[in-house]
């Protein structure tokens, strides 16, 4: 059966997972939703399926995985909002085959992880993370081996998007050299030059640094062969996602002091709250800073991103707009005061449109306003009708043949 959706505004559920920040229940309270449940955690298996089982809308942070199964058991759910940038945690094709956008905030908290990484690049260099364990131990080594100024040295940037070259701006304020490799043509910034190839990088970089997407692409980009090519005693930074290094390999090459440290703030595996246990064969290393993913976790950029993501989900379920959407056809769309608003997701198969129309004119719908957008596979079309035609309309528009989604605004 075609999911149809047309339930009043204060019984529209929304979960809101992983300690999302409270600006995102203010934000979405103040717009009249009250049905509003949080937790601090990730959630997997049977627990996320039964929470999502009446769920419209569904806050995730980078920890929850929605896969096809997962979208499978929520008949309900209407859209997605990524309280981050990464959105690879989501299965992003099933969600749009369901009818689901999927929205993030692509740059809130881009500074947040610039600033984690410059101040990582200069203790690193300077071997901090060792001295202050020795002294935690209530030992005193007070020595310049092996400890730089970053003036002069080269940073190393592997992803040149919003935080790299937000990095790469900052770093040459310290006097730093930067280098960068992406798989696109980027204008460089300031006096970076882009390295023919990721070899070229690693061979020059005193600090490589990571902010490549996890992509099949990325999947354990930096492995044994890849440090190997890294200058003797330079450092890694990754605080992008732990598939793009390979642990081991690292682990490898801090043994043998080919780096002389690293600062991993991002795992493979990573607990789905702050009650679970965290084990690295990293953990003891002196040299190596470890951070519990906590690139983005500033005040400043949760309560923005809270803020941010709330916005788009509310536009969506009052409005119908996808702006922004990282999966779906893109509609901005003007109010519609004093009409009904149609959604009607479907399969973009030819005649699709045609048959659309020709059911609402065999009902006497009078169309106000219509607004498509396709893509290869879905098409999204928003219309307006008379108020007194609502009902009839919604009965219409889900009856077409290819509809995968329709619901009507209130
Ligand atoms: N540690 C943390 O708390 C946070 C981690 N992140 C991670 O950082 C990543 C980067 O974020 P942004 O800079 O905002 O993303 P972005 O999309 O602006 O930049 C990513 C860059 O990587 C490039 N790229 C993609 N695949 C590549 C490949 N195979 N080789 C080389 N370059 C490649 C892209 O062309 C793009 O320029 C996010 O995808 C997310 O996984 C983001 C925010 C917080
Ligand atoms: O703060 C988070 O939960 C995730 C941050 C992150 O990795 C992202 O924004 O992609």
């Amino acid at each position: 059966m075609t999911p149809r959706l047309s339930v009043p505004k204060e019984k529209l559920k929304f979960v809101l997972l992983e300690g999302i920040h409270p600006s995102a229940v203010e934000a979405l309270k103040q717009d009249g939703y009250s049905n509003i449940v949080t937790s601090p955690k990730a959630l997997a298996g049977d627990e996320l399926r039964e929470t999502l089982a009446d769920a419209h809308f569904l806050g995730i942070r980078s920890r929850t995985f929605l896969t096809a199964e997962v979208f499978a058991a929520a008949p309900k759910l209407t859209a997605v909002g990524c309280f981050c940038i990464g959105t690879n945690q989501v299965d992003l094709d099933a969600a749009m085959h369901r009818g689901i956008p999927v929205f993030n905030a692509p740059f809130s908290n881009t500074r947040s992880v610039a600033e984690l990484v410059l101040a990582e690049l200069i203790l690193l260099m300077r071997g901090i993370p060792e001295k202050n364990a020795i002294l935690h131990r209530n030992g005193w080594v007070k020595s310049a081996a092996n400890s730089y100024e970053v003036r002069g040295k080269t940073l190393g940037i592997v992803g040149y998007g919003h935080i790299g070259t937000q990095i790469g701006v900052l770093a040459e304020h310290l006097g730093m050299s930067v280098v960068f490799h992406d798989i696109e043509a980027k204008l460089p910034l300031g006096n970076a030059r882009q390295a023919p190839n990721l070899d070229a990088l690693l061979q020059q970089a005193d600090v490589v640094s990571l902010h490549v997407p996890e992509t099949p692409q990325t999947q354990d980009m930096i492995g044994a062969a890849q440090i190997a090519r890294m200058k003797p005693g330079s450092h890694l930074i990754n605080a992008s996602r732990g598939t793009v290094v390979d642990i081991d390999a690292l682990t490898a090459a801090l043994e043998s002091k080919h780096l002389h440290g690293a600062a991993i703030d991002v795992f493979p595996v990573e607990p789905t709250g702050n009650d679970a246990v965290f084990t690295s064969p990293l953990t003891r290393f002196d040299n190596v800073i470890l951070t519990p993913h906590i690139g983005g976790s500033t005040a400043e950029a949760q309560a923005n991103i809270g803020k941010e993501v709330a916005a788009k989900l509310i536009r969506y379920s009052n409005n119908g707009s996808t702006t922004s959407a990282v999966n779906f056809p893109d509609v901005a769309l003007p109010e519609h005061a004093g009409r009904s608003r149609l959604l009607h997701i479907h399969r973009n198969v030819p005649g699709v449109m045609a048959r659309v129309n020709e059911r609402l004119s065999s009902a006497g719908i009078n169309i106000a306003a219509q607004y498509l957008r396709t893509n290869d596979d879905v098409g999204y079309v928003v219309i307006d009708v008379e108020d007194a035609t609502r009902s009839a309309a919604l009965d219409a528009l889900c009856q077409v043949p290819d509809t995968i989604r329709c619901r009507v605004l209130y």
